[in-house]
């Protein structure tokens, strides 16, 4: 049972006579990451804009639990843009606390948060340096405690992962996955698919500012799955070709891809396979995120 609090509906967003977003809805639940996937220019940072309020839509609604976002619903919400904004000179922590205590935290909770939140993401040592010295993966980082420092009910995170290397963004993963585990709702948009796959829950895809897909991971996987099989067996795969009902999709030595017919019971093919030898493993090719990002922004 999952609880949409986020919900953006039928946006409508032009620049001038281009219209970069066109009835865009989507929803985001409680204590789930959604990943927000389009290509270049598609219009995934004009809508986080228009969530937390940086930018007007031109027609359409953003509710936060079933009312339009207010002022004081936006102090609980937190953001990172995609224009990093930190002041260079000023210090890790003060820099921190200084953005917690703008969210309506005490100083002392700020510096309490600052200091559990950057030791998670593994910047207790940097702390006293100022922001300018880090490197651009680190600063990265003290944008995402600056998002996050207020605990927020919802965030918004504009590619939180571009920049950062693969043991970081598993630091920051971890951090996001922890923020949803205690009910908050996240939404963050990426380019890179296989973290995306890996990392949420849900997914909002977008094209041309149109949204083209969106729903649980799982249950896009089910919507785009081809009648696909993949077969290993102990010698070689050839007798498919002959199977009623089968189409080879790729057949290499003991190993095969299968489209099955509909109606074709797939455990028919085992059985046949296993009538010709041993069978190592046998089933459903799951599409990758990739492959139903390719197929829905056509
Ligand atoms: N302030 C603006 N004035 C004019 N055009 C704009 C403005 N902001 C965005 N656009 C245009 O709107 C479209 C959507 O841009 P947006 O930044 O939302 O895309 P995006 O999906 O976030 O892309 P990227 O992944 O490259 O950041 C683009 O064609 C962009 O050029």
């Amino acid at each position: 049972m999952t609880t949409t609090v986020l919900e953006v509906g039928a946006v409508d967003r032009s620049f001038g006579d281009r219209q970069v977003l066109k009835d865009v809805s989507f929803s985001v639940a409680a204590g789930r990451l959604t990943g927000f996937v389009g290509a270049n220019g598609a219009g995934k940072t004009t809508t986080m804009r228009i969530i937390l309020g940086v930018l007007a839509a031109d027609s359409g609604t953003v509710t936060w639990r079933g009312v339009p976002v207010t002022r004081q619903a936006r102090q609980r919400f937190g953001y990172m843009p995609e224009e990093r904004g930190l002041y260079p000179k000023m210090t890790v922590a003060d820099q921190v606390v200084y953005l917690a205590r703008l969210h309506g935290l005490t100083a002392a909770d700020a510096r309490r948060r600052t200091t559990a939140l950057l030791d998670r993401l593994e910047l207790g040592p940097r702390a006293g340096d100022p922001v300018e010295k880090l490197s651009l993966g680190n600063q990265q980082r003290v944008q995402i405690a600056a998002a996050l420092v207020h605990d927020p009910e919802l965030l918004v995170l504009d590619e939180p992962f571009s920049g950062l290397d693969p043991l970081a963004a598993d630091s920051v993963v971890a951090v996001l996955r922890e923020r949803a585990a205690a009910g908050a709702a996240v939404l963050f948009s990426s380019h890179q698919l296989e973290l995306v796959e890996r990392l949420c829950d849900d997914l909002v895809i977008i094209a041309d500012g149109n949204i083209r897909a969106a729903g649980s991971r799982d249950e896009l996987r089910g919507r785009h799955t081809l009648p696909r099989y993949a077969i290993e067996v102990d010698a070689d795969a050839g007798w498919l070709r002959d199977e009623p009902g089968v189409t080879i999709v790729d057949l290499d030595g003991a190993h095969a891809v299968v489209e099955l017919a509909s109606g074709t019971d797939d455990q028919h093919v085992l059985r046949a396979a296993l009538a010709h030898g041993q069978v190592r493993s046998f089933g459903p090719v799951r599409p990758s995120l990739a492959e139903i990002f390719r197929e829905v922004i056509k």
